[in-house]
């Protein structure tokens, strides 16, 4: 029996928020009207400018909300890109151009652009009743760069057709606010490149700047994170082995600072204990679960709703019950 694992991205909208439009774009109330500002733009080292928190910013709170400027079917052509623009207003086509581009003289200007700045999601197609990639331009989530260490995750809200973005953590006044632009249990040199063939530059992250023993500890920890993640769900038959290696991989995603698969090994916990009918270590852990992607996707997001709803009643899912009776350990345990 293999635990099948769920998507915690593609997520639906954050409560209680409410749109309105700006420049074409629309963006958060809390984000526009709030007495204080949540962040500004201003110069970092080493990455141009980037969004700086102004207050001390908890944990899931709502940074922004965004729909694209336009999105496109990936990889499009430099006229695919200047068709989409065609269909802008002029401030915004000016905006779009004030962009930066990390692709001056390789390509045209507006697929540079589109190149530096774009953002890979997936979209529900209603029509084909399936989900699929898009690319998208949102001119104020393109703000935020890149760290290897992110305190910042970014959903796709598919009922109010926005981007959402959310801290991680909680922040204090003056730190960066960044989302990864790539898999960060990738080892450094893997990432790097990935970043300078998809982005053209080098990353600077804190993260990617560790040397000697602390890049190894820090490769070694994500690479070990990522096995497990490709382990857990073969580890269906074998419950107790399969917690073993959750422990071990939270562990280290702490250890690692990092937040977003979580929510995803809880849930692979909690089907290893429905599995043999420890409800109560279920419980534990999906409500674990629950509450890192409230966190990470918005408390109505798909994932929260789906962990609320096996919170309440872990004896509905349909793995309960489909080994023999054992009692497992809970996210609280040593
Ligand atoms: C989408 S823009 C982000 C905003 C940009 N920093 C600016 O000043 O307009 C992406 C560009 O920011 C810079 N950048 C983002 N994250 C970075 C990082 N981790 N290390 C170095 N440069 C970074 C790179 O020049 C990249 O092409």
């Amino acid at each position: 029996m293999a635990a099948s694992r769920m998507s915690t991205t593609g997520l639906d909208a954050p409560s209680n928020t409410s749109l309105k439009s700006v420049n074409g774009s629309t963006i958060s109330v809390d984000l526009l009207e709030s007495e204080e500002e949540i962040f500004t733009w201003q110069e970092v080292p080493d990455k141009g400018k980037g969004l700086v928190a102004t207050r001390s910013i908890h944990r899931g709170e709502l940074l922004l909300a965004e729909p694209p400027l336009f999105s496109l079917e990936p990889s499009p052509s430099n006229s695919d890109i200047l068709a989409a623009l065609a269909e802008c207003t002029r401030e915004a086509q000016s905006e779009y151009f004030a962009l930066p581009n990390e692709f001056k003289g390789r390509l045209l200007p507006a697929l540079g652009i589109f190149e530096t700045n774009a953002l890979y999601y997936n979209v529900h197609d209603s029509q084909r009743g399936c989900t699929r990639e898009v690319v998208g331009i949102f001119l104020h989530g393109s703000r935020f760069n890149s760290s290897c260490t992110p305190n910042v995750s970014l959903t796709w809200d598919s009922t109010l057709g926005v981007m959402t973005f959310r801290t991680l953590r909680n922040i204090e006044e003056g730190v960066e606010l960044c989302f990864n632009y790539t898999d960060v249990l990738a080892t450094k040199e893997q990432r790097q490149q990935c970043i300078l063939e998809d982005r053209n530059f080098l990353c600077r992250c804190s993260t990617c700047e560790l040397e000697g023993v602390e890049l190894a500890e820090s490769d070694r920890r994500r690479s070990t994170i990522a096995r497990l993640f490709d382990e857990v769900p073969n580890c269906g038959n074998e419950p107790t082995l399969g917690i073993r290696k959750i422990r071990l991989a939270l562990r280290l995603l702490k250890e690692e600072r990092l937040v977003h698969y979580e929510a995803s090994f809880c849930y692979d916990a909690f089907q290893f204990c429905v599995s043999v009918s420890d409800f109560i270590n279920a419980k534990a852990w999906i409500r674990r679960a629950w509450e890192v992607s409230c966190c990470t996707s918005g408390p109505d997001s798909n994932a929260a709703r789906t962990f609320k709803t096996y919170w309440a009643n872990p004896r509905g899912h349909h793995l309960a019950g489909g080994l023999p009776k054992a009692t497992l350990s809970g996210p609280d345990s040593r």
